[in-house]
């Protein structure tokens, strides 16, 4: 029963209040419930992320402390069934070790509030994978604008322009405001979320499986989330984009192995494999466009 009907169904006299009609009285009401929802669904800007250990796969117990604070960028590494997505779904459930690692995470220092884990919208966390996309039947604009209005931005146009050119400069092939969402391609539909998710969704923490096959400029994206201020999350197979954070976990086994902060030795070596991969992402293009490997291998400098 909306409140109008609550208020038309009381007797007459608790409906005398001073000329407030049953009406204007319900709509205020309303409002004031809506505007302690909305501000109980933000998220206070976070100080920092705590992951206190738990357990390996065999029982024993984990070694390290994650201290997390915003603006960084950790990378997660390991072979494949390791743990790595385990890792991160511990963080975007915060879990309060009632997960099979037993961890926990605390929000700015203590266990979280509940309703920061169980309802969607108050959440922390948001988070990109490889295989989501778009169900919705709107042009890309027009979502974005949906997303700008419910976040009641003053200027939700010039938002929308932002989400628009971020993600527009991070896909590999351009589209438009008018481009329908399920027309787009796989890496642009990813562009989109990681913009959007970077410049119009308040959630502090980003996490990232697996984005290197999606055709987006991955060190823009990254940027992008880091100039917001937001803790981002990475799991990756792929060694350059391994090698793109603050710091870098391997999983092993189930629990974090090691923690490395990149050396400067380690950092020169980075910007020659970025050299080694810029080579090879030119020896691809000069095949996919039918030019001979040798004519284009003769142009490589290394
Ligand atoms: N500490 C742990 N205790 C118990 N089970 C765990 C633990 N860590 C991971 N697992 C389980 O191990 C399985 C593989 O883990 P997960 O999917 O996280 O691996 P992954 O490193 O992401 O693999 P891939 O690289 O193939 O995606 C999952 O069922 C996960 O729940």
């Amino acid at each position: 029963m909306d409140l109008a009907a609550y208020w038309d169904s009381l007797p007459w006299q608790q409906r005398d209040l001073g000329g407030w009609t049953a009406d204007s009285l319900a709509e205020g009401l309303a409002a004031f419930v809506a505007a302690r929802h909305i501000a109980a669904r933000q998220p206070a800007a976070l100080r920092s992320l705590d992951i206190l250990p738990g357990r390996a796969k065999d029982g024993s117990p984990e070694a390290h402390t994650l201290h997390l604070v915003p603006g960084e960028v950790v990378c997660i590494v390991g072979p494949t069934g390791s743990g790595k997505s385990r890792l991160l779904a511990d963080i975007e459930c915060l879990a309060q070790g009632d997960t099979p690692s037993r961890r926990r995470v605390l929000v700015d220092g203590s266990a979280p509030d509940p309703q920061w884990r169980f309802s969607g919208e108050a959440r922390l966390v948001a988070q990109i994978t490889q295989n989501m996309n778009f169900v919705m039947d709107l042009a890309v604009a027009d979502f974005l604008h949906l997303h700008a209005e419910s976040r009641a931005l003053e200027d939700a146009d010039e938002a929308v322009r932002r989400v628009l050119d971020a993600a527009v400069a991070m896909a590999g092939e351009p589209f438009g405001a008018d481009t329908p969402l399920t027309q787009l391609s796989g890496g642009q539909s990813r562009a989109l979320m990681i913009a959007d998710a970077a410049l119009l969704s308040p959630k502090p923490v980003v996490l990232i499986d697996e984005i290197e096959n999606a055709g987006v400029d991955r060190g823009r994206a990254l940027n992008l989330f880091v100039e917001k201020g937001k803790i981002v999350l990475l799991s990756t197979h792929d060694p350059l984009l391994a090698l793109s954070g603050h710091r870098r976990l391997v999983i092993r086994n189930g629990a974090v192995a090691r923690v490395i902060e990149a050396s400067p030795a380690e950092r020169e070596c980075a910007q020659r494999l970025a050299r080694f991969d810029r080579s090879l992402a030119g020896l691809r293009e000069a095949l996919r466009r039918g030019e001979p490997l040798d004519e284009a291998w003769s142009r490589l400098r290394f």
